[in-house]
């Protein structure tokens, strides 16, 4: 595991966006894992950025997110296939048709699940996986529990993750319970990982993340025994890792 540390949210995004880049760059058609939440935004404005510029191009890339609240239509704004659409796909050269996210809309969880499952594995798994941090040590939707998830499959959001997702629609209880997310073991089938955090909340899971036992609580951990993983976060969220 490696961690870079950057200045601030904007230095964080930058950092992120040129390991993607260069992942597009030296695989035009490479497969790219992508997240949603708030943190890399920056960095697929600066992605955006450097596409307009001609710096970029996404021409040949396909895309596997990593989760969708189950219940939401693809059109509905609080869902993530708006969110990719709104923050990223609609600002790049993307075949539309080449990215994908879970189906939250088929209420059938398990053929959701299977079916994205086969399909991220028919794509060989992602050359780069970009990951938030959930307070809690999440990734992707995988929450603290007593084991180590595999493939995608339904959770029930704990009330943490309600709580902190409830800031982005009217009110908590608008906030879906559950979700479609990728398993950690899938998510640790990526050839490279970059996870990204920025901000006092993310200090204490990015500790347990980098330095804290390698334990299911904290999901995240299991990324220490990943053999290409980065870890881009800036000063606040690297607080309590002054070893880092
Ligand atoms: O970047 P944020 O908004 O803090 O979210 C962190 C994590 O939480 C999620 O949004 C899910 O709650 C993940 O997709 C993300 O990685």
């Amino acid at each position: 595991m490696k961690i870079v540390r950057a200045k601030d949210y904007a230095d964080m995004s930058r950092k992120a966006a040129n390991l993607i880049s260069a992942q597009v760059i030296l695989k035009p058609d490479c497969v790219l894992g992508l997240a949603t939440g708030s943190t890399p935004i920056g960095a697929y404005k600066q992605l955006s950025e450097w596409y307009q510029k001609g710096d970029v191009d996404f021409s040949q890339v396909s895309t596997y997110n990593l989760d969708e609240y189950r219940g939401l239509s693809h059109d509905d704004p609080q869902s993530y296939h708006y969110f990719m659409r709104d923050n990223f796909f609609n600002h790049i050269n993307i075949d539309i048709n080449n990215t994908h996210v879970p189906d939250g809309a088929n209420p059938d969880a398990a053929a959701a699940c299977a079916e994205y499952d086969a399909m991220v594995a028919a794509a060989g798994y992602p050359d780069l996986q970009l990951l938030g941090i959930g307070n809690n040590g999440h990734i992707g939707f995988n929450e603290p529990d007593n084991h180590f998830s595999k493939g995608t499959h339904c959770v029930d959001l704990t009330e943490s993750t309600i709580q902190a997702n409830s800031r982005l629609f009217d009110s908590i209880d608008q906030v879906p319970r559950q979700a479609y997310t990728m398993g950690t073991q899938t998510i640790m089938y990526a050839r490279m990982i970059v996870i990204v955090a920025n901000g006092e909340k993310k200090a204490q899971a990015v500790h347990d993340m980098c330095f804290g036992p390698v334990t299911p609580q904290c999901p995240a951990s299991i990324l220490q025994l990943h053999t290409n993983c980065v870890v881009v976060a800036d000063e606040a969220a690297l607080a309590l890792c002054p070893e880092a």
